[in-house]
Formats: C-alpha cells, structure tokens, sequence
C-alpha cells in the first residue's frame, strides 16, 4: 500500500477532527482504530486512567517516551496548562512526522516538544537541552523491553525527584515482566496496577503507577 497506518490514521484525523480541538482528534484517532484499523494508541479505556493520574499529579515537567502518532501526547497535554514542560521523544522519523502533524491539528504545538532520537541518548541529555532537573511525570509507551533500562537510566541521570510518577502503559500485553518486577520489588518506588484491556479489544491489559520515595539502597527480599 502506498501510505503507512500511522498516514492513514493522520488523514482520519485531518477529515474528522475539528482543528484546534484536541478531545475531536481524539475522538476520531479512536473510531479510526475501533472501526479502521487497529493501531498501538493507548486508546480510550486506558486513557481515561492515564487522564486521572495526570490531573492527580498535576504535574509542571512531562517526559514521554514513545510518541507514536501523538495520540499520548495530545491526551496529556489537553489537560495541563500552557506552562508545563512537556517533551516527547521518538526514534522513527516517519512516525515522528505524523505525530508532529496530529498534535498541530489539535491545536497543541506550542505546547509539546517532540524531540527525535532514541531515549537511551537523549534522556541523558535532557537536562543540558531543556534545563530541565527532574520530571513531576513520566510516560512509558515505547519498546517494552526498553522500559526497565530506562527507568534505571533515568534514576542513574537524577532526573527522578521524591513523588515523580511514572505510568507505564502495556505491563500485561504485550507485557513487561521484568520492568513490573523491579519497580513492584524496589524500596525507592511505591508501584500500583491499574487493570484495564489492551486498547480497541477485550484483551487484559493495565497501566502501573510507580511513584519514586526517593534515594533509597536495598531490594525488599
Ligand atoms: C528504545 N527507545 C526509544 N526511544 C524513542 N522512541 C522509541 C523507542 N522505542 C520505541 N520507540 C517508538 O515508540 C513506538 C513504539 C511503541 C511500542 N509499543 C508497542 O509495541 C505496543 C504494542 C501493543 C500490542 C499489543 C498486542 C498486540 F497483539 C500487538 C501490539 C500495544 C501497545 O499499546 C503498544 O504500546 C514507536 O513509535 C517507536 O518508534
Ligand atoms: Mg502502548
């Protein structure tokens, strides 16, 4: 086929969103997926629980990892002010570019920093780019097995502070064993599962919270 899912998921968008509305892009990324084509957006179900925890935290510094086509992006940052820090981060240019254009029609492109570029390069990075000490929130979307790397990667860059949350998407399908074992066994993380499905299906799926304590040693045995 000449165009790519995430293309056709963009053209979905561009006809049946209203520009500058982020709730109708969506609304329409989610029929497109419901009633189109299936694709790995966090979907409606699970994003109202990523909703919740974003306004509970209110967080000032965002960090996502995995920007896909934006569908994330827009979900977060419809609900935060204009002054939050939020940064996106994406590998696949071609993705990158889709997203980039999901998010200008929902009207949030003054809003969000999409950087691209893998997320074991940048995160160490992020505090000479941006200025930015720690983040108040982190969201995990990208290759799972990425996911437990990464949250020791950015422990080990400080960019962590006592309360920072961090809410993974996709820990029972695909799933992220290894990851859940160690935030659910760590002293320096609170971790909860919120159980949910795989987004567009009836497949079990869920979300973990895991909120950093602070700089502790020592596993729990
Ligand atoms: C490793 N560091 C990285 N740094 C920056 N960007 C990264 C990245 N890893 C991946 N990415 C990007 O994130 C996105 C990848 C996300 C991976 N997600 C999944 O595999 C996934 C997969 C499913 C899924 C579930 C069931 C099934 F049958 C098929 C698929 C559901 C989901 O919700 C998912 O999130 C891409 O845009 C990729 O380019
Ligand atoms: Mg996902």
């Amino acid at each position: 086929t000449r165009t790519s899912r995430p293309q056709r998921l963009l053209q979905a968008v561009c006809i049946n969103a209203v520009r500058g509305n982020p709730d109708s892009v969506i609304a329409a990324i989610d029929h497109f997926c419901q009633n189109q084509e299936w694709a790995m957006n966090v979907g409606d179900e699970k994003g109202a629980i990523l909703d919740s925890v974003v306004m509970e935290t209110s967080p000032s510094t965002v960090l996502e990892l995995g920007t896909y086509c934006g569908y994330s992006a827009v979900r977060i940052m419809r609900l935060l002010p204009p002054a939050t820090r939020f940064i996106t981060l994406e590998m696949n240019p071609d993705y990158a570019a889709v997203a980039r254009q999901v998010i200008q029609h929902a009207g949030l492109q003054d809003k969000v920093c999409l950087v691209e570029g893998k997320s074991a390069d940048l995160i160490p990075k992020m505090a000479d780019m941006f200025g930015i000490r720690t983040f108040d929130f982190v969201f995990f979307d990208h290759w799972k097995d990425c996911y437990l790397p990464d949250i020791r990667l950015l422990e080990d860059c400080g960019l962590l502070d006592q309360g920072s949350v961090v809410l993974a998407d996709n820990v029972l399908c695909p799933g992220a064993p290894e990851y859940l074992d160690y935030v659910r066994s760590s002293l320096r993380f609170s971790s909860r599962f919120y159980r949910s499905h795989l987004e567009y299906t009836r497949v079990l799926d869920g979300l973990e919270r895991s909120e950093y304590l602070g700089h502790r040693d020592a596993q729990r045995d």
